[in-house]
């Protein structure tokens, strides 16, 4: 089941009143926030604002001190099925011993052959990958070990797809081409999007809204709408009046908290 808000937006993902102590420390204080389903939704903060931790408590690797997180309705207690995750280390997340297909295909085991063949296949076309089937990731660069990390969570169909600072490891212009990627596959499978970021033009550039967080303990500052039209590009949407304007505001927002 899938809740939905006043304006009959579906909810895919609901915090609500979500505390984490690590002992003394307070690490995030009280965050509610809603991931509508189907838009890219971007949690930016300041280092140590307690990212990290939220998206451990949304995927149920971790569990909140207080409040609660629902998937779809039903509350997370351990890794939903549905949600699919990619983090910054490529390097960690792709096993070396394995080729970029059979490292895509891995989490698929439990399929028929013929299937996986045919989604590890789709979720390399997806990524632009085609070609490069049969490389080790030591291989191929960090921007195409990410791309082959974000086929191997597609491969999966999930819901949620769920970003920790998934570009803090590759040069400038391999991010930008990796933000697009995400917004192109975004716009064909129309799949829910949450990615963490400290980078508060990325987060405007990707972002239906944008949660910002303050320093810790971390509240939400504020939630703020991004009415930038779509399709983006990296020049003529960063040049808009709009893009500058709601960076100053997240700016303002991350500086005044
Ligand atoms: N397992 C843990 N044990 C104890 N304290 C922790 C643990 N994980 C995180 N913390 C603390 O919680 C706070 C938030 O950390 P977290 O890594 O979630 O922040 P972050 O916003 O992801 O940081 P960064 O952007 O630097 O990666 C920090 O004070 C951190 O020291």
């Amino acid at each position: 089941m899938t809740s939905a808000t006043s304006t009959e937006q579906a909810i895919e993902l609901e915090l609500q009143s979500v505390s984490k102590s690590y002992g003394k420390n307070l690490a995030v204080k009280s965050i509610t926030a809603s991931i509508p389903q189907g838009k890219v939704s971007v949690i930016v903060g300041p280092s140590g604002c307690g990212k990290s931790t939220l998206l451990r408590i949304i995927s149920g690797l971790d569990f909140p001190t207080q409040g609660s997180v629902t998937f779809n309705g039903a509350p997370v207690r351990g890794v939903p099925e549905g949600l699919a995750m990619v983090f910054q280390d490529y390097s960690r997340s792709l096993f070396p011993w394995m080729r970029v297909d059979r490292n895509i295909g891995f989490p698929l085991r439990h399929i028929s052959a013929d299937e996986r063949r045919q989604r590890v296949q789709e979720a390399i076309d997806a990524v632009g990958l085609k070609g490069k089937e049969k490389l080790y990731p030591w291989q191929m660069s960090g921007g195409m070990q990410q791309r082959a990390a974000i086929a191997r969570a597609l491969a999966s169909h999930p819901k949620l797809l769920l970003m920790d600072e998934p570009y803090a490891s590759v040069d400038a212009q391999t991010r930008a081409d990796l933000e697009d990627l995400l917004l192109d596959i975004h716009a064909t499978l129309g799949v829910t999007v949450l990615v963490v970021t400290h980078d508060i033009d990325e987060s405007i550039y990707l972002a239906d809204h944008v949660i910002a967080l303050s320093a810790p303990p971390s509240v939400v500052a504020e939630t703020v709408e991004v009415d930038l039209p779509r399709p983006r590009n990296q020049i003529s949407t960063k040049q808009d009046p709009r893009f500058v304007e709601l960076r100053a505001h997240v700016t303002s927002l991350l500086r005044s908290h």
